[in-house]
């Protein structure tokens, strides 16, 4: 976890630096934020005005229909419609202050979520592999809504502005020493609340990041359910909770005490002001200097002026928080991936053949990634270290063949399958489908003829056919024929509702071979000149993962089929196979060839064989007990 210490900045840094996230925020929103700056305003106004509009009703109404004992239907009236007209203009006022600055702060949220998440889209695959996923999804969310927060209490601290301004001038027109009075309280009121402030901060940000590390060990119990229940872990993940939610509880109790300690001064100073007014106020009138009804109205002004005051120090509490959260977000905004495009499509009349030249990766890892600190470098933090996955790699995959790779755990499978997809790019050598080298096709390019169906698979919480067509325009009998080729049709027709049942979150409804089908049936309907299939069909059935793959082979088109392949049934039905170890390709030929040659391979597949030869045994005893 990071110390609130170590995020904050220090603070005279901190408010220039907030001012210029303030000024990006009124760039950008300026017609509705100047709306809620007049709103604003409008109340400052009004609120010193109702003050003065007091004054005069009980020196023309109040006072002499005290002192004759009665009050005219006409006085009454002139007193309502008078307070009623300076309520309206005060309520119009906050209407468009608040309004103003809701949508000020929504529009800005909205707007930077969604560059943000284009953002993501944008950079490449390697750059996603140095951001966790949590990482990511605070930056969207929490992160945007740190920056822009501060636009809440931002018009009101400027329209108290305005009421000081006016207030001020107020009170000097109306007494001098009532206003010196005033030039004591309004300053002690504006340094208690800043001390306050420096002091709430630090913890607020300390709770605030402790809330979230709550919310995180929760989300991983939560999720790991199945294995923490299965390995016994409940003590410890029970453990784990308590400490990190006694942490919260000390630093919510200590935003707690710092509240108690501060709140009953900054409450009193506007009271004492009130009662010195009134003391001083009493003094004067006995002695003639002054009308009864300016010490109302003063004292009227000292308990009004008093809470809007306090927004200065939302500002200032919540800058730190806009700067944490700008320079996180600014991270991501001006990351910029390697992955550069060309302007050339794919040959039309290509195949899907795919050369492999010399190609080599490594993947960065970065020890631990920050975006914020990206954000003040404006570069990204350097990688402390380079892993070799992939070295030196030559393979021709002929088009409209089913080609397997084959390998043992680690030992750069998918990294190939990733630079075949251009998901990323070789730190060495050239890749190529139907001859053109991946780096001249223009975006897009690639996925229109290649698909990849990954050995995780994702199912959105839609029904079957919208996972298969993902909002392609595809008529029934495509979705029908996918289903076929992918051996989900019998599955599905068995469905509540066929292909128009939901599958739930993540396709939780269905099993993991039916969940792989699905995915399976998603990438056929797509026509692909090249499939790719990482591990894609190992929840699946030996047998029905053999009907797929001819049924793929079958297909009138001619597709070219890249299957990475963990099983001697899937493997035999291969055309060719390429054989990798650590990295690099050791052999290439035929299932046969590789057998009688190449001895890592023929351990690895007998190890295969037995293995699916041990499982049957198992299906088998399991059948006739
Ligand atoms: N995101 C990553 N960051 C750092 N290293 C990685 C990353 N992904 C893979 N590697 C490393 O690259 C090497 C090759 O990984 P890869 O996933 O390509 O192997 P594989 O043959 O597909 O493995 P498996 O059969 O287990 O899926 C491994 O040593 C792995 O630790």
């Amino acid at each position: 976890m990071t110390s609130a210490a170590q995020t904050r900045p220090a603070p005279r840094r901190t408010l220039r630096r907030g001012l210029r996230v303030i000024a990006t925020g009124f760039g950008e929103q300026r017609k509705v934020l100047a709306v809620a700056v007049l709103g604003s305003a409008i109340y400052g106004v009004m609120t010193v005005a109702m003050a003065r509009v007091i004054a005069h009703l009980v020196s023309s109404i109040v006072e002499p229909a005290v002192a004759a004992r009665s009050i005219s239907g006409g006085q009454v009236w002139t007193i309502v419609w008078q307070m009623t007209l300076a309520v309206l203009l005060t309520v119009v006022g906050v209407v468009l202050r608040r309004v103003g600055a809701g949508i000020a702060f929504f529009n800005l949220n909205a707007s930077y979520r969604r560059r943000v998440t284009r953002q993501y889209l944008r950079l490449p695959l390697a750059w996603h592999h140095r951001h966790p996923s949590g990482q990511l999804l605070s930056n969207a969310n929490a992160d945007v809504e740190a920056t822009w927060n501060v636009f809440q209490p931002l018009p009101m601290a400027i329209g108290v502005l305005v009421m000081l301004a006016v207030g001020s001038v107020e009170m000097f027109r109306v007494d001098l020493w009532l206003a010196l009075i005033g030039m004591l309280v309004f300053p002690a009121l504006f340094v208690a609340n800043l001390v306050f402030q420096s002091r709430m901060s630090p913890r607020v940000t300390l709770a605030q990041q402790l809330r979230a590390e709550v919310s995180e060990v929760a989300h991983e119990s939560l999720e790991a359910g199945l294995l923490v229940k299965a390995m016994g872990r409940e003590e410890q993940e029970t453990a784990r909770f308590a400490e990190v939610t006694n942490r919260l509880r000390v630093a919510a109790v200590e935003v707690g005490r710092t509240r108690g300690t501060f709140d009953p001064v900054i409450e009193a100073i506007p009271t004492f002001g009130t009662l010195a007014v009134l003391a001083v106020g009493t003094a004067r009138v006995s002695s003639g200097d002054l009308d009864a009804a300016s010490v109302v109205q003063i004292a009227y002004l000292f308990s009004v002026l008093a809470f809007p005051v306090r927004s200065f120090g939302w500002v200032l509490a919540e800058l730190p928080r806009t700067v944490n959260g700008w320079d996180r977000v600014a991270g991501v905004l001006r990351a910029r991936g390697e992955m550069t495009y060309g302007d050339q499509p794919l040959p039309f009349d290509g195949q899907g053949a795919v050369g492999l030249e010399g190609v080599s990766y490594a993947y960065d890892v970065a020890e631990r990634s920050d975006l914020g600190r990206e954000g003040v470098t404006g570069s990204e933090s350097a990688p402390t270290e380079r892993v070799t996955a992939v070295r030196d790699v030559t393979i021709e995959i002929p088009p409209g063949q089913t080609t397997a790779l084959v390998g043992p755990t680690g030992s750069g499978k998918s990294t190939l399958v990733n630079m075949v997809l251009r998901l990323v790019d070789p730190t060495g050598g050239v890749v190529e489908i139907d001859g053109r080298d991946l780096r001249e096709v223009r975006q897009g390019g690639v996925p229109e003829v290649a698909t990849l169906v990954a050995q995780e698979t994702f199912l959105f919480d839609d029904t079957v056919e919208g996972n298969v067509t993902l909002g392609r325009d595809a008529d029934e009998t495509d979705v029908e024929d996918a289903l076929r080729v992918a051996q989900a049709s019998k599955f599905v027709a068995e469905l509540s509702d066929g292909a128009q049942t939901r599958v739930g979150e993540r396709g939780a409804s269905l099993s993991g071979g039916q969940r792989q089908r699905i995915a399976l049936a998603r990438a056929v309907i797509r026509r692909p000149r090249l499939l790719v299939l990482d591990d894609a069909t190992s929840a699946v059935d030996p047998a029905i993962e053999t009907a797929i793959l001819d049924g793929l082979r079958e297909r009138s088109d001619g597709m070219t089929v890249l299957v990475v392949a963990y099983r001697k049934s899937t493997i035999g039905m291969a055309d060719r196979v390429a054989y990798i170890e650590r990295g690099r390709v050791l052999d290439q030929g035929t299932h046969s060839e590789l057998m009688d040659r190449c001895e890592g391979y023929r351990r690895l597949v007998t190890a295969y064989t037995r293995e699916a030869e041990e499982r049957a045994a198992v299906a088998a005893d399991e059948e006739a007990s």
